[in-house]
């Protein structure tokens, strides 16, 4: 348990030093310096206040009208001031937090997004990272607030506490406690009194809410997956609908909802728990001041002014020690959420460590023309190998099909060549200087305007309007030639075949010199497939073609065919042999 609480510690430090020391240090050191400076602001008019209302209680004791109208000038100046603060306080507060977050979440972005991590976690982060999409919008938002409110909390009350316990200090005079014969004086005793209070207020507290730690831990996976098997329907519409799987669907939501259900009622039934005694709690402490006091006020030693003083900064003792109390939830939420995002950093770091320390298939670019394929083994995760030894050269302008049974590793094999894909050994070189482009049986197209969805991801260099209509008719798209600023899902909007088109659109903007192509025509008609190879052939002569398709119409737009066994081995021929 010490380990495990040492290592939420360790986790927390290493995410919040990063923006501390980074670039935007100065400002951000700033800006906390003026918030803990309005902090202690507050406490101290929360000191003045305090002492206000011993001379407020005197002068309503001694019915003196003047002083009560005085008073009265006195209280509003300081709440005056104390809304000025308190709302600065706010707005400094929430500005610090967002710059923060906005840092933390670039961090995790270029994290998660570099070397293809989001890719490669789902395949060797054998602990499985969940909903990463969670830890990055909200984790860190969670992270940040929580930081800030409990840390300037912790100070603000640390303060609250000294200054106050020094005012009871001085309040307390002695208190004689006959036992016997002898007499015990004890001095300060107020201040014994609140300490012993919340001490053991906050003890039971934590006794009682510790489970809730892990519960929250576990809630937001509940829901996070919940989400996330909704998001998936929503993609999936269509296909759901024609397999008239709503009923399917709707057990599995139940299902899933039941674990947020399930989970939610125990935190339901300790929360119940828990507010029944900090709640007992806060209602006693109401009363527990005037009551600790009363004995001096009975035998005359302090006046009601003081009396009521003593109340007042008794009860703010007694909150600032039941810190914890107040802020337990928050306390056990920011312990779940450190421990989510230290362990999504350590899940990164150890992937993108494994690409260091695990042969995989290397990736090279060197000065030459041909791209070249050597000792490549390519392996699927659980080490059955797909494709052993394989060798090959390809110059510009000559193509490969690549063909096999279903599953006998095409796909992979392209991934390997991509540099995507890490079960494997051997080297692949590019020529340098040469662009490759990739084009899957479904694109992906983001939801944006169509010449951005054609651009994706980024033109080399500008296109005008004109250009990209001549494309789209010439991939057979030409209804869609004056919709160019349209924003649309398009993935929803077009058939598959529609686009695959608009992918091939894509390759004749973009123009590369190297093109692999795994099973990009699948959904097209055979006339359109062979419009847009010739349209390839005409337009990128010189391209490096690598095709992956089982039709024999491609077998014309192929100099050579590599056919695999999915048991490693592999033969080359020549197209028609
Ligand atoms: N991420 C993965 N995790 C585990 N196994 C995988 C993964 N990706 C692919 N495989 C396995 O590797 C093998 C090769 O898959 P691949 O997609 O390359 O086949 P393919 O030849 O392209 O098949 P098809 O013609 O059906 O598209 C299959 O047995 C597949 O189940």
């Amino acid at each position: 348990m010490r380990i495990e609480k040492l290592a939420t510690l360790k986790n927390a430090w290493k995410l919040a030093k990063g923006y501390w020391v980074s670039e935007e240090r100065w400002r951000a050191r700033g800006l906390l310096a003026a918030i803990v400076a309005l902090n202690l602001g507050i406490v101290y008019i929360n000191v003045l206040i305090n002492a206000w209302r011993n001379t407020f209680y005197n002068v309503l004791n001694e019915r003196n009208k003047d002083g009560f109208i005085s008073a009265l000038g006195d209280f509003s100046l300081l709440a005056g001031i104390f809304i000025v603060i308190a709302g600065y306080q706010l707005y400094l507060r929430m500005m610090l937090t967002i710059r923060w977050r906005k840092w933390l979440t670039k961090q995790y972005l270029g994290d998660w997004l570099s070397n293809q991590t989001f890719y490669r976690m789902k395949l060797v982060d054998r602990e499985n990272t969940d909903n990463p999409d969670q830890r990055i919008s909200e984790d860190i938002n969670l992270f940040v607030s929580h930081a800030l409110t409990l840390s300037l909390g912790l100070l603000r009350e640390g303060v609250t506490l000294v200054s106050f316990i020094v005012i009871l200090w001085h309040m307390s005079g002695t208190l004689e406690i006959p036992l016997g014969q002898t007499v015990f004086v004890v001095s300060g005793y107020l201040v014994w009194a609140a300490i012993a209070y919340a001490g053991l207020g906050t003890w039971l507290t934590v006794k009682l809410g510790k489970p809730l730690v892990s519960l929250n831990f576990i809630q937001q996976r509940y829901e996070a997956d919940f989400r996330f098997s909704l998001m998936r329907l929503r993609e999936n519409s269509e296909s759901v609908a024609l397999y008239k799987g709503q009923q399917e669907e709707e057990k599995n939501f139940i299902a899933r909802f039941q674990q947020v259900f399930g989970n939610y009622w125990k935190l339901m039934n300790l929360n119940k728990r828990l507010t029944w005694f900090t709640a007992g709690y806060g209602q006693l402490s109401i009363i527990f001041g005037i009551l600790v006091a009363a004995p001096r006020y009975f035998a005359n030693k302090i006046s009601l002014g003081e009396m009521f003083q003593i109340a007042d900064a008794y009860g703010t003792v007694q909150s600032s020690l039941s810190f914890f109390i107040d802020s337990f939830t928050q306390l056990a939420e920011w312990k779940a959420v450190i421990d989510r995002l230290g362990q999504f950093s350590t899940n990164m770091e150890k992937v993108q460590t494994l690409r260091n320390e695990v042969a995989e298939p290397e990736i090279r670019r060197q000065a030459q023309l041909e791209l070249a394929v050597e000792e490549l083994d390519v392996l699927r995760p659980d080490g059955h190998r797909l494709l052993a030894d394989f060798s090959l050269r390809l110059l510009p302008g000559e193509s490969l099909l690549v063909s096999g049974p279903s599953g006998c590793g095409k796909s992979t094999l392209l991934r390997a060549l991509a540099g995507i894909w890490p079960f494997g050994r051997g080297t692949i070189t590019f020529p340098a200087d040469k662009q490759a482009f990739f084009l899957p049986q479904k694109s992906y197209i983001p939801i944006a305007t169509l010449r951005q969805a054609i651009g994706y991801p980024g033109l080399t260099r500008p296109v005008e309007d004109d250009q990209l209509r001549l494309v789209l008719e010439e991939c057979r798209l030409s209804f869609l030639a004056g919709r160019l600023d349209d924003m649309e899902d398009w993935a929803q909007v077009l058939s598959l075949g529609e686009q695959q088109r608009l992918a091939f659109a894509r390759v004749l903007l973009q123009q590369p010199d190297i093109l692999i192509l795994d099973e990009a025509t699948t959904a097209l008609d055979e006339p359109t497939e062979q419009q847009l190879y010739r349209l390839l052939k005409e337009r990128l002569p010189q391209a490096i073609l690598i095709s992956v398709g089982h039709r024999s119409t491609l077998f014309q737009y192929h100099q050579t065919k590599l056919e695999l066994d999915g048991r490693g081995g592999w033969t080359i021929l020549p197209v028609g042999a």
